[in-house]
């Protein structure tokens, strides 16, 4: 806690500023119809006894927004050729010949320059960062105000005119430096400079917290904003008196309903006004004060007897420099922050020279820290740290002008040389292409601490002090030169808050963004659920058969007909539920899945297997064949079409398509193919069943001899084909000539080739029996050829027959036909039944 100081021992003198002081207050209070106009203004929100008392005085606008834009700027135009004479050499007040105006429109706002003024500005940037969830801002220039201080009576005395005259819309015009010559007449000495607000002569302190967009600033400050105000400007330009007010104003104890008091202290005012006002929000205030003199920083809350020196230093956590230790002060109340003040300005160092009394020798900074802690929703308490930086720089000088010597002198050179650096800085950082460069923050202490001011995340107004006096010109057309510069730097504004609670408001963030897409897609889900059913009645809030959950024994319940529309409708039980249910059909569903694909991946393998065993059969038949082409008893079963699967009426010989180089289907194709042929079950019993007859037949040629034949060969009944052969041998015997012409058994495969293809594979077995019965009919042949001295002897009528049931058993008509036809069939008369 600071104690207000009752004295300010170290100013020099006060004479000459009380001068001043009195001389500006005069002026004012002599533009009645300034007053009378600003008395039509809307009411100022202050509610402290000091703003009260002014408001009574002047009542002042409660918002800048409230202002009437437009109409100003018709007013500055019209009022313009008046202020020609205020510049002219007119009393210091210049707005004094247009304070008789009628209008309501404060005069001073003609130039103003439009709808985006720098208190629009701002309001912009801080609506944009209004409420908890936006953290950052857009870029934003800085906000740049020139304010014109009224000739001093040393200046009247000397009939110093003024250089500077106000058309209106934010303008500024200076006129050459020909002081009294063809001034008016040379216009290419003339510049125009444009800003958000020119405060002409004639306005007040308490226009410049109204109009400035001071205000704006000090409400970011509250929302977590880093936010500084400074004044820029020559020596005696007026910058401590629009920050402070007059000097003599500390000396003693203040009087907190002085008009005269400065930007600060109404800021102060204005900030608890506002903090008092937010019930929800718990905010502590601390304060410093320090000034840079000759580079260094002093502590001026606790400057000590030797004024040493504090440190700056970079912070890595902030990314910018601080001070290091330097003092802050809990400020609970109004008058501590006051007090503040009070014991800062009685500690700066100022000093004395020929154009200012009471000048600073010295840039001041004032920061007051503003720690917020708001409960939200959800119970998260979430902090912030703003701060508002009241900069006060030291005077830019000529020293010849200011018959600077000594430590004064000195004085001069370090504040121009911090100067000069501000002054590259601004430059810099306003040129978009130096921009990304190297800024010489590093240079001076003064750009050290304003870094993030100028070009951080901070929200910044400059208020550019000038002088109207000719003697002046060189000084003002420089400062404007850097506050127009200045308006070209861009800062984005950041709200300083706990990394952690940054974290949360991302999340809400998110959370919210979530929420919207849900909204939406629900709002989608029911439309595509209205147009499914469009004419099924739902009036059914929610059909929950959750009972049949339980009771499906182990079937998923159907998932109920939900109204999306009114499913915000819903408790949280049924919401759960609901939930639940989809969440069991969503388990169901997928366990259904995983079966699916287990059945599918053994249906596939099974294929595959089938597949392979069918090339494999395929290959051993096609081995078969290869014996049995050679075979005259056993033709080939009826060739299976490899394209289209079906047993084809044996036009074609199988081949192998791998074999004969021909494409080789895929798999799935084959697979499909072979679904239509008889499964391998059904063919076996089909060849076993022929087989079995083919044997029986067999058997019944071989084992039941013919005792009449044995007779007539005289031979043994075993060694004679069975009794069915007799009618062949009576033939035979008859006509034993046409023997010669019969089939020869070797030839016999030739015509029946063609039609070899497939073969069961049961019947392998077989071939080796009829093999040896073969073998048994070429002995038996030979035995009968050998006894009846005949060298060709007939096959017999068992064989014969075995042959032709084959064929019919193979259900080849065609065949069958060509068996029963005389050209292919030698057997086919009885007579020609004799073979070789
Ligand atoms: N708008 C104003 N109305 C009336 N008087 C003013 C105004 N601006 C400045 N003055 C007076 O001009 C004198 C110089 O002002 P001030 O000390 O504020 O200048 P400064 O820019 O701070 O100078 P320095 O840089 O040397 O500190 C003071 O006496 C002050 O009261």
């Amino acid at each position: 806690m600071v104690r207000r100081a009752s004295s300010v021992p170290h100013l020099n003198s006060s004479g000459g500023s009380s001068a001043d002081s009195a001389s500006t207050s005069g002026n004012r209070r002599g533009r009645g119809a300034v007053a009378g106009s600003r008395a039509r203004k809307a009411p100022t929100p202050t509610s402290t006894s000091t703003s009260t008392s002014m408001s009574n005085q002047r009542q002042s606008s409660g918002s800048s927004s409230s202002m009437p834009r437009s109409r100003s700027l018709t007013n500055g135009m019209r009022r313009l050729s008046p202020q020609k004479g205020a510049g002219s050499g007119s009393s210091g007040g210049g707005g004094g010949g247009v304070g008789g105006s009628s209008r309501n429109t404060p005069y001073f706002l003609r130039s103003r320059e439009n709808e985006i003024g720098s208190a629009d500005t701002l309001e912009i940037v801080a609506s944009k960062s209004t409420g908890s969830e936006e953290c950052s801002t857009p870029e934003d220039n800085i906000n740049v105000v020139v304010r014109v201080r009224p000739l001093n009576e040393k200046e009247k005395r000397d009939r110093h005119g003024s250089t500077l005259t106000f058309p209106g819309n934010g303008q500024v015009i200076i006129e050459g430096n020909d002081v009294g010559q063809k001034r008016s007449h040379n216009r290419d000495s003339v510049r125009v400079f444009t800003y958000n607000v020119v405060f002409e002569p004639g306005a007040t302190q308490d226009d410049i917290l109204d109009y400035s967009g001071i205000k704006r600033i000090i409400e970011m400050g509250i929302e977590g904003f880093s936010c500084t105000a400074f004044c820029y400007g020559q020596t005696g330009s007026g910058k401590t008196h629009t920050l402070t007010g007059p000097p003599d104003l500390f000396v003693g104890k203040p009087n907190p309903k002085d008009p005269r008091h400065g930007l600060i202290f109404r800021s102060f005012v204005y900030l608890f006004q506002l903090i008092k006002n937010r019930k929800d929000v718990n905010y502590v205030l601390k304060a410093s004060f320090m000034e840079i003199y000759n580079e260094r920083v002093i502590d001026l809350l606790n400057p000590g007897s030797a004024r040493k020196p504090l440190a700056v230093r970079w912070s890595k956590k902030s990314g910018g420099f601080f001070v290091e230790n330097l003092f802050t002060v809990d400020c609970e109340e109004l008058d501590d922050l006051l007090a503040v003040l009070e014991e800062g300005m009685r500690n700066r160092a100022v000093g004395s020279h020929a154009m200012n009394d009471h000048s600073s020798r010295s840039h001041t900074i004032l920061t007051v820290h503003i720690l917020s802690d708001q409960q939200t929703d959800g119970g998260v308490f979430l902090s912030k740290h703003g701060k508002i930086n009241f900069v006060d720089l030291a005077g830019s000088e000529l020293t010849k002008k200011t018959m600077s010597e000594g430590k004064t002198l000195e004085e001069a050179n370090n504040i121009n040389k911090s100067l000069m650096v501000l002054g590259y800085c601004i430059s810099s950082l306003s040129d978009a292409k130096k921009r990304s460069g190297h800024i010489p923050y590093r240079d001076s202490q003064l750009t050290k601490l304003l870094a993030d001011s100028l070009a951080g995340n901070g929200v910044t107004l400059m208020i550019a002090c000038v002088s109207p006096a000719h003697y002046n010109h060189a000084e003002t057309l420089n400062t404007l030169r850097y506050a127009s510069r200045a308006k070209r730097i861009r800062t984005k504004p950041v709200i300083m808050m706990d990394p952690r609670e940054a974290l949360i408001l991302s999340l809400k963030r998110d959370i919210h963004a979530l929420q919207m897409e849900n909204d939406h897609l629900k709002a989608a889900l029911n439309l595509h659920h209205q147009a499914a059913s469009s004419d099924a009645a739902t009036d059914n809030l929610l059909d929950m058969q959750l009972d049949r959950l339980s009771s499906a024994g182990g079937a998923p319940a159907p998932v109920p007909k939900v109204d999306l529309e009114r499913l915000p409708e819903l408790d949280g039980s049924e919401l759960a539920e609901l939930v639940k249910l989809y969440m069991v059909e969503n388990e169901s569903l997928r366990q259904e899945n995983n079966h699916l694909f287990t059945v599918r991946e053994t249906i596939l393998r099974d294929q595959e297997i089938v597949c392979r065993e069918n090339e494999r059969l395929l290959k051993k038949l096609e081995d078969v064949n290869k014996v049995c082409v050679r075979s005259p008893l056993i033709p080939a079963r009826p060739a299976i079409s490899p394209t289209s699967g079906k047993e084809t009426p044996g036009t074609e010989i199988w081949t192998n398509p791998e074999l004969n180089g021909a494409a080789v289907l895929p798999l799935e194709q084959r697979m499909s193919e072979n679904a239509d042929r008889r499964t391998d079950t059904a063919q076996k019993r089909i060849d076993q069943k022929r087989i079995a007859r083919n044997i029986l037949i067999m058997a019944n040629a071989f084992r039941k001899p013919d005792a009449d034949l044995a007779k007539k060969l005289n031979t043994d009944p075993e060694n004679v084909p069975a009794k069915q052969s007799t009618d062949y041998m009576t033939e035979w015997g008859s006509r034993p000539h046409q023997a010669a012409t019969v089939l020869q058994v070797d030839s016999l495969a030739s015509p029946l080739r063609p039609t070899c293809t497939t073969i069961g594979l049961a019947e392998t077995a077989v071939l080796d029996l009829m093999a040896a019965n073969l073998q048994q009919q070429r002995s038996l042949n030979s035995q009968l050829r050998r006894e009846m001295g005949i060298e060709r002897i007939q096959v017999s009528e068992a064989c014969t027959l075995m042959m032709k049931y084959i064929l019919e058993n193979e259900g080849n008509d065609s065949l069958l036909s060509g068996f029963n036809s005389q050209n292919l069939n030698p057997f086919r008369e009885k007579s020609s039944c004799s073979i070789l």
